[in-house]
């Protein structure tokens, strides 16, 4: 079983010489695995993961992704790396984190996270 909750949050960022200066709504989705809660059934308190995201949220809401640590070159995939990274060093059981951008039915995205396939030799 994996519990997942969805977040979003406001950002610019660029790719030169591919993409100039812009902003996106980005759509975060983090999976979360672990023992379930006997009595509860849940493996995490959506309650207390909400906390744990407003504190990641805090560093690129409404920020310039470019100008945060880490995320120099603000791709999609090191976007979602960076966003993986910064979940697990602070909340046990983070399976993978899925980030979209764009408008629905043009929507780009990346998945990435422990259930990754090995890359192929
Ligand atoms: N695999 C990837 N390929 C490319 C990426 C990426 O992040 N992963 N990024 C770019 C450039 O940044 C490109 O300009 C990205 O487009 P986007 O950030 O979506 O900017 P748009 O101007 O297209 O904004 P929309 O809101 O999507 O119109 C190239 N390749
Ligand atoms: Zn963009």
């Amino acid at each position: 079983m994996e519990t997942f909750k969805q977040f979003t949050f406001e950002a610019a960022h660029q790719t030169p010489p591919f993409s100039g200066l812009h902003g996106h709504t980005f759509v975060v989705c983090l999976y979360l695995q672990g023992e379930p809660d006997p009595i509860y059934g849940w493996s995490h308190n959506l309650d207390d993961v909400e906390g744990v995201i407003a504190n990641v949220k805090r560093k690129i809401d409404h920020k310039y992704l470019n100008d945060v640590e880490g995320l120099e070159v603000p791709t999609l995939e090191n976007l979602t790396r960076w966003l993986f990274n910064e979940f697990s060093s602070v909340l046990p059981g983070v399976d993978r984190i899925a980030v979209q951008r764009g408008t629905p039915g043009q929507t780009e995205g990346c998945t990435f996270g422990k259930t990754m396939r090995p890359r192929a030799a």
